[in-house]
């Protein structure tokens, strides 16, 4: 079973206003609402990629129970643990631009830590638990580690998706993929990364220290796999951005499903992006058909071939 973990969900609150004007009473065209949080967006979309998941971590509160009907309603299993606080609320403000304000999170007692360190020790080596999104700051710097230590005790593959010092923490512990933006990657590397080639050296870092699978992605500029054995590089189609939020947590879905399904690394990773893009297309997250549309239309090909 793939368990997502998202330590700090949310509601995602995105408000459309046009000409947004900071100061001013400004009154949005159009809003709405989806459970948030990066784990809790992978198991959405690998739901729709038709690949069973369950969303676990911290939850609570009137916006809590949002987020377990919303995917209540997508049939996706979930088994949060309640911290009795409500669940943040993010706000995503589309106007000229894309501007996102996150609540910073739970407390989170000692005790809730234990609950769900209890929770990871029983996940196996058929299993595999992706780590997605930020802590909240009453969590101790060091959880992921923590997580991902019970997890190579019992063999079971990590998948993280995260930034900062949380990422860099994993750093030497064996994951089975990352899947850090370009900027992500610079600043792990205090180095700004600016073309595929940089995007592979670095990364190839990573895999240096126990990394399985990387992809960098660079936004509208494609996007790189490093293996043991493979760089490739995948250009990103065509089409209009509605939406950023969740586009990074798609291609991680879409990585994760296709290897589900025992596809070849290539076209895994063209899944991952065209899952990434198809979000970014959209206004929510990506559906299987919108993937499978824009398949075509990205070209995966070899950076430099290790044998
Ligand atoms: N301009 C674009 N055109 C097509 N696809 C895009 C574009 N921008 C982003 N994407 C898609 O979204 C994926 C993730 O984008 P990005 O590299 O910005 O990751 P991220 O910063 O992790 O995303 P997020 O905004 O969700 O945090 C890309 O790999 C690509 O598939
Ligand atoms: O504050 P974090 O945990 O870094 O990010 C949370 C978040 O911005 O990430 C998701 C998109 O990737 C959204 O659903 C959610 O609001």
């Amino acid at each position: 079973m793939i368990y997502t973990c998202t330590l700090n969900p949310s509601i995602d609150y995105i408000m459309h206003v046009n000409e947004f004007e900071a100061g001013g009473l400004n009154r949005a065209q159009d809003t709405s609402y989806y459970p948030g949080g990066k784990g809790i967006n992978v198991s959405r979309v690998m739901s729709r990629l038709d690949v069973q998941t369950q969303a676990i971590g911290y939850i609570g509160g009137f916006t809590g129970a949002f987020v377990q009907q919303f995917l209540d309603s997508e049939s996706i299993q979930h088994d949060f643990i309640d911290t009795k606080q409500h669940t943040r609320i993010n706000v995503k403000l589309k106007s000229n631009e894309e501007t996102e304000i996150n609540g910073p999170g739970s407390e989170i007692s000692e005790q809730l830590q234990q609950e769900l360190l209890r929770k990871i020790k029983r996940l196996s080596n058929k299993d595999t638990l992706v780590l997605a999104g930020s802590l909240p700051s009453s969590l101790p710097a060091d959880f992921y580690v923590q997580m991902s230590t019970i997890c190579a005790e019992n063999d079971t593959k990590v998948v993280a998706d995260t930034s900062g010092s949380a990422l860099e923490q994993l750093l030497g512990h064996p994951l089975f993929l990352l899947k850090p933006n370009h900027h992500e990657l610079g600043d792990l590397f205090n180095v700004t990364i600016d073309s595929r080639k940089k995007a592979a050296f670095y990364g190839r870092k990573l895999i240096d220290q126990g990394v399985k699978h990387v992809i960098v992605s660079m936004g509208g500029e494609g996007a790189v796999y490093i293996g043991h054995r493979k760089e490739l590089y995948a250009n990103v189609p065509k089409g209009e951005v509605k939406n950023s939020v969740g586009a990074g947590d798609s291609v991680v879905s879409g990585f994760l499903a296709a290897l589900e399904k025992d596809e070849p690394i290539e076209d895994a990773f063209r899944y991952g992006v065209a899952s990434g893009s198809a979000t970014a297309f959209q206004d929510d997250l990506c559906k299987k058909e919108d993937v499978e549309h824009l398949l075509s239309q990205i070209d995966v090909s070899a950076i430099n071939e290790k044998e």
